[in-house]
């Protein structure tokens, strides 16, 4: 524990800060120079008089106090266990919320005494512009653990305290609340701060693992030992392995900071898959996994799987590679099209489409935007039609590179080429046997594949590089592009008879800034993101949303909804401004910048049209005016206006 300045030099130094505005820098704690400052600037004064005002009434605290009831519960035993400890050392233990308003005190009579003369009971705000520097406020004000003692205080009234406050920190970093031991400055012990420190920790850790139940947990830590102790770290990940809170500790360990949450893949941390972990878990739920952090570091891992899923799901350790990008599991059966269906009428009628050619031996081409969805929307078409039992094979054709794809699609002979597998391998097509081949990015296939691939459709047979005999296969084709593949047919980028073969129904579908059904996909994003509770928008957010182009789709819009949710606290219920990822609130802003300037230039145009259509009425009266004073006599009634009969007439017909 530091040793603060005596309580004349403390005195002193603040004199000298009402009176000249400085602070002198030795000496005085950084964190108590800056809360005086604060103090100082809010209107206090050390020997001032306190405002009623700064007391909830009964009805108040009975508000507050329901609507920080989680907080609350899980506080209460800790500070039970922690007021044991200091009892009979003239001290009690507070909780209070995030705006400093006391919540929960415990202490001994004779001492609450005392601190009731001086406010410190249940409804007070002890915030910073109240109550001056103290540690309840500073360690609000400064977001960190701190210690006030004594003639620190910035009240004279307060000087008799000594008192050691620790942060409560939600998953996503938001402040909740502070715990804080008070007592006489006389009997400050320099174990207190160690014991708060723990005391927030240890509620910390109950609000998370009370709340995770939507989540996998991780909790970690360097020493295996060490798991399940209060020092643990806590990592809360969605069920395809995104980073969605976690302690300070665990995002500590994992070198995450809050604004990574929503945007972190576990797979990317660690060097052992998720599904490796959970099947680990199902094999021996207590023991934890040595890990190491991408950089070496070793961990110790023990996961919780969300509730309710472990029973019902063995996972699978047959994909040990980290997925970059990982999908949802297929729909098992019925309608899987019908699922996706969120009301757009494109979208649906490209749906109705390929529904139709389910089953049959029809190519389907899958054209839009990168990012539309066309990877689901096959999934979905294989899952709806006779073949969901059978395998799915999913190749990005752009991602392989030129030189494997070859031997990636369509297999290869033991040792056909230098750093092949000993024992070669089918290739992906024979994978697909009985299910579904889809070709991604088909229209970044290298031509001389297109050869290849065009005998394969053909001749249903498949032979392996570097030679072995020809095996039959059978499975539905489905490929996807994102540019005009009928184009590059015409300039021959791509074979035109393979474009011919592969297009059997070409479906177009929509990017998301086109599609009818916003507001009803962004719900059901948002039910998906959310299961376990009910998740709504802000209207003014939905509809700003709605105007943004959203040049990646619904990969980008997903990823955003997905950082929304992570940012909510366990008692928000609706995704607002404030839960966007920063670049995402600036290119909303920059876009309503946009449409302003938009809407003036429309309004500026329709203006200058309709006084143009003014001035032809104009015209046209005075024409017709000097014709009837004219008698009909048109070349008279040009003379009149000034024109030739050849412009009058001209005019008359515009
Ligand atoms: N209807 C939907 N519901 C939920 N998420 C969706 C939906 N459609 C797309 N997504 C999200 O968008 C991401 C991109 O989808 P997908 O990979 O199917 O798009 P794509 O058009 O094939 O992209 P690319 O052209 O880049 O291959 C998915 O991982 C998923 O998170």
């Amino acid at each position: 524990m530091r040793t603060p300045p005596t309580a004349l030099a403390l005195r002193q130094a603040r004199q000298r800060l009402l009176e000249h505005g400085d602070c002198p820098s030795e000496g005085i704690d950084v964190h108590v120079a800056r809360s005086w400052r604060r103090s100082l600037a809010a209107g206090l004064l050390p020997g001032g008089r306190l405002m009623d005002t700064e007391h909830a009434n009964a009805a108040e605290l009975k508000r507050l106090m329901a609507s920080q009831h989680e907080l609350l519960v899980h506080s209460r035993p800790v500070m039970d266990v922690l007021f044991a400890q200091v009892q009979g050392s003239q001290s009690m233990v507070i909780l209070a919320d995030a705006r400093g308003t006391l919540m929960h005190t415990l202490g001994q009579a004779d001492f609450l005494q005392r601190a009731q003369q001086v406010a410190l009971s249940c409804g007070a705000s002890w915030h910073e512009q109240h109550r001056g520097t103290n540690a309840i406020g500073t360690a609000l004000a400064e977001g960190c653990e701190i210690n006030i003692h004594g003639g620190e205080h910035f009240l004279e009234r307060n000087e008799f305290l000594t008192c050691t406050a620790a942060p409560i920190m939600s998953a996503t970093g938001k402040l909740l609340g502070v715990l804080d031991i008070s007592g006489d400055h006389r009997a400050g012990h320099p174990h207190t701060h160690g014991l708060v420190s723990m005391a927030a920790r240890l509620i910390e850790n109950r609000l998370i693992t009370a709340t995770a139940a939507p989540y996998i947990r991780l909790h970690l830590h360097t020493q295996r030992e060490g798991i399940g102790t209060v020092a643990e770290g806590i990592v809360l990940l969605s069920g395809d392995g995104w980073v969605v809170g976690g302690n300070r500790a665990g995002m500590d360990w994992m070198r995450l900071a809050p604004a990574d949450i929503g945007s972190a893949q576990i797979n990317t941390l660690l060097d052992v898959p998720l599904n490796t972990l959970l099947a680990q878990h199902y094999h021996r739920p207590t023991e934890p996994v040595r890990v190491q952090r991408l950089n070496g570091e070793t961990l110790f891992v023990l996961i919780q799987p969300q509730q309710g899923t472990l029973s019902g799901r063995t996972p699978v350790l047959a994909n040990p590679q980290p997925q970059a990008n990982p999908t949802p599991p297929p729909t098992p059966a019925g309608d899987a099209l019908a699922q996706l269906d969120t009301g757009d009428v494109r979208w649906r009628s490209a749906a109705d489409k390929a529904r139709r050619v389910a089953g049959k031996p029809i190519p389907l081409l899958i054209q839009g935007e990168s990012g539309v969805g066309k990877e689901l929307f096959a999934r979905a078409v294989h899952d709806s039609g006779p073949r969901r039992a059978k395998p799915f094979v999913a190749i990005n054709c752009a991602a392989v590179p030129e030189n494997l794809i070859e031997a990636e699609l369509f297999g290869y002979a033991p040792g056909a080429f230098t750093g092949a597998r000993r024992d070669g391998s089918p290739g992906r097509v024979r994978e697909a046997q009985g299910g579904t081949l889809f070709l991604d990015e088909i229209g970044d296939m290298p031509l001389a594949m297109q050869a290849r691939l065009l005998r394969v459709l053909q001749e249903r047979q498949v032979s392996p590089l570097g030679g072995g005999p020809s095996v039959a296969v059978d499975f539905a084709l489905i490929c996807a592009t994102h540019c005009k593949l009928r184009e590059a047919a015409e300039q021959g980028r791509f074979r035109s008879d393979l474009y011919y073969r592969i297009n059997g129904l070409t479906v177009q579908l929509p990017p998301l800034r086109e599609r009818t059904d916003f507001a009803v996909l962004t719900k059901r994003l948002i039910n998906d993101l959310n299961p376990a509770r009910q998740v709504g928008m802000a209207p003014e957010l939905l509809e700003r949303l709605r105007q943004h182009p959203w040049p990646g789709n619904l990969r980008q819009y997903a990823n955003v909804l997905r950082t929304a949710s992570a940012m909510l606290d366990t008692d928000e219920t609706c995704i607002d401004w404030v839960h966007l990822p920063d670049d995402v609130q600036d290119d909303l802003s920059a876009q309503a910048h946009t449409n302003q300037a938009q809407d003036a230039i429309k309004s500026e145009t329709i203006q200058a049209a309709s006084s143009a259509l003014n001035l032809q009425e104009l015209a046209h009266d005075a024409m017709r005016q000097a014709i009837h004073s004219s008698r009909g006599n048109m070349s008279q009634a040009a003379r009149q206006l000034g024109i030739s009969r050849q412009t009058l007439y001209r005019k008359l017909n515009t």
